[in-house]
């Protein structure tokens, strides 16, 4: 990528550190990221050019898989203290009747309350703090990037930065752009916006008061053309109001009152304030590449979505997920850089679904004002049957990555394997803290012992459902997808199975090349029939 670079040349004289991965951006996303790789052992500097967290909130609810994330990086407990299990998404008409209701689970598939609301800058700090446990990881604060180079098809990234009023240089195996919709390390991928044809302008208010508001626990999607606006509780006493305001109209007290006046009463209330009002431009894109060489762009730096799924920062968390298990994978065990192409083809179209959905949602809110539109608004209430609300039934996606090397066609492959408590160390533990962070079989018949090579060449732990001690659900879910054993991820999708009945893992020949690490290659069974006893 010599010659689409972003910023100076050579502005800047003398040796440059290196570090194995650069992470531009501090926000909730680059952080994760740096976690995620600590917790593998890898080492990170993240650039941030601001000093200090942004002060106010911004994303407000994370989904039962993202919380899973918060848990692979370490921090889910705190998480969980501070964030607040939501009811569901309800759509209600321009007469706040609702529509239809879609409720959330207090424990999803992946064990987490399936919808949390959260305060951003509280997440923010609590990611911090982690990052500064770690002694792989270091945050540069009031460093603003100002280049990103890679030297020819092979060699370092170049990342220059601006901090204190002088240059210095950085160089990296990897850099990972996670900087927001204003992102330079896009340009030097030399990505460009597809525009998925959403833009509007929205006002947004985050308020604390001890005022009684009228509130379902959940959000409240005002379908309304004329007055669209969606309503949530975030914190004990916050509250989050978003309005799509007429062009003449200014936000005063008069009109605040007007707008809130379905959830409070503000005629005669101090104890209403405003902590932060915003106008937003909601925008739906995807960067047409996430990649160039050995630099990547993740979260808003690769996806905008308009919020009325709640989905913004989820989306960006899941891709930290996906592509750092993989680099480290690259660069601590020598596998194929081959591994890092299974990235954007795997969350690309994740992403793009999740955009659309949310720009169906806000269709649903605000499309259309003829009679035609208030029946179909009408009709959702009956079956839910407006193009993409069914989707809301089953925001949070757990639908399979799409088949690839890495997610074998299977029933199972490509989707996430469930989080159920299970017994370890005489206790208690969620499924993954028994894991651990690296590849794992689940089983419920013994190993052959090629097989086991096989777990052995990926470092994968084996755990056998008749030992994990958890409801069942771990059974159940390899019997509905009709297999004898799992091979999950490091990010816990499923790889490969073995089919029940017998046999090998189906798709090793295409993985085991992209996983094979140079130290401990992958040896693939010539056949390799389970046992079907039920000894070992
Ligand atoms: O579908 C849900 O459970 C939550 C949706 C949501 C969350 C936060 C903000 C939104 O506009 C929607």
């Amino acid at each position: 990528m010599t010659e689409d670079q972003t910023g100076p040349r050579d502005s800047v004289s003398g040796p440059s550190q290196h570090v194995p991965v650069v992470i531009v951006g501090a926000g909730p996303v680059g952080v994760t990221a740096a976690l995620l790789l600590a917790r593998r052992g890898v080492r990170s500097v993240v650039l941030e050019r601001h000093r200090d967290v942004y002060p106010l909130p911004r994303a407000v609810a994370t989904d039962d898989e993202v919380c899973r994330i918060l848990q692979a990086a370490g921090i889910h407990e705190e998480f969980a203290g501070l964030a607040r299990p939501a009811r569901g998404l309800r759509l209600l008409d321009a007469r706040h009747r609702v529509i239809a209701e879609f409720l959330r689970s207090p424990r999803g598939h992946h064990g987490f309350p399936q919808t949390s609301m959260f305060d951003q800058p509280e997440l923010e700090r609590l990611l911090r703090t982690a990052l500064a446990r770690r002694p792989e990881c270091e945050l540069w604060g009031g460093a603003e990037v100002v280049g990103v180079r890679q030297e020819g098809a092979e060699g370092p990234v170049h990342v220059t930065i601006r901090q204190d009023g002088s240059e210095r240089r950085l160089s990296a195996d990897f850099v990972l752009g996670c900087d927001g919709a204003g992102s330079l390390t896009r340009e030097a991928v030399g990505a460009v916006w597809e525009d998925l044809r959403f833009e509007e302008h929205w006002t947004v208010i985050d308020v604390r008061t001890g005022l009684p508001v009228r509130c379902w626990e959940g959000v409240d999607q005002v379908c309304a053309p004329h007055r669209p606006a969606t309503f949530m509780r975030i914190g004990e006493n916050r509250y989050r109001w978003e309005f799509r305001l007429r062009n003449t109209e200014q936000l005063d007290r008069e009109l605040l009152r007007e707008l809130v006046a379905p959830w409070v009463d503000i005629s005669h209330a101090d104890d209403f304030h405003v902590i932060r009002e915003a106008q937003y431009t909601f925008r739906a894109r995807i960067a047409d590449r996430w990649r160039r060489g050995r630099v990547f762009v993740l979260g808003d730096a690769a996806h905008l979505t308009p919020p009325f799924v709640g989905q913004g920062l989820c989306t960006g968390l899941r891709d930290a997920h996906n592509l750092t298990w993989k680099l480290a994978r690259v660069l601590q065990q020598g596998a194929d850089e081959r591994l890092l192409d299974s990235y954007e083809r795997e969350r690309k179209p994740h992403a793009r679904q999740v955009i659309r959905l949310a720009v169906a949602a806000g269709w649903a809110m605000t499309g259309g004002q003829d009679a035609a539109a208030a029946l179909r608004r009408a009709a959702v209430g009956a079956a839910c049957r407006i193009p993409g609300v069914t989707g809301l039934a089953n925001r949070n996606l757990n639908h399979p990555l799409p088949t690839g090397p890495l997610t074998r066609r299977s029933r199972l492959g490509g989707t996430h394997a469930p989080q159920p408590w299970v017994s370890a160390d005489g206790g208690r533990a969620r499924l993954d803290d028994v894991l651990g962070d690296s590849f794992a079989v689940l089983t419920a018949v013994p190993l052959t012992p090629s097989l086991r090579a096989v777990a052995d060449g990926l470092g994968a732990r084996i755990v056998h459902l008749q030992e994990t001690g958890d409801d069942g659900t771990l059974a159940a879910w390899l019997r509905a997808g009709r297999a004898d054993a799992a091979l999950l991820r490091p990010d816990r999708v499923v790889l490969d199975v073995v089919p029940a009945g017998g046999g090998d893992f189906t798709g090793i020949a295409a993985w085991a090349p992209l996983l094979s690490s140079m130290r401990r290659p992958i040896e693939q069974p010539v056949s390799a029939p389970l046992l079907r006893s039920t000894t070992r």
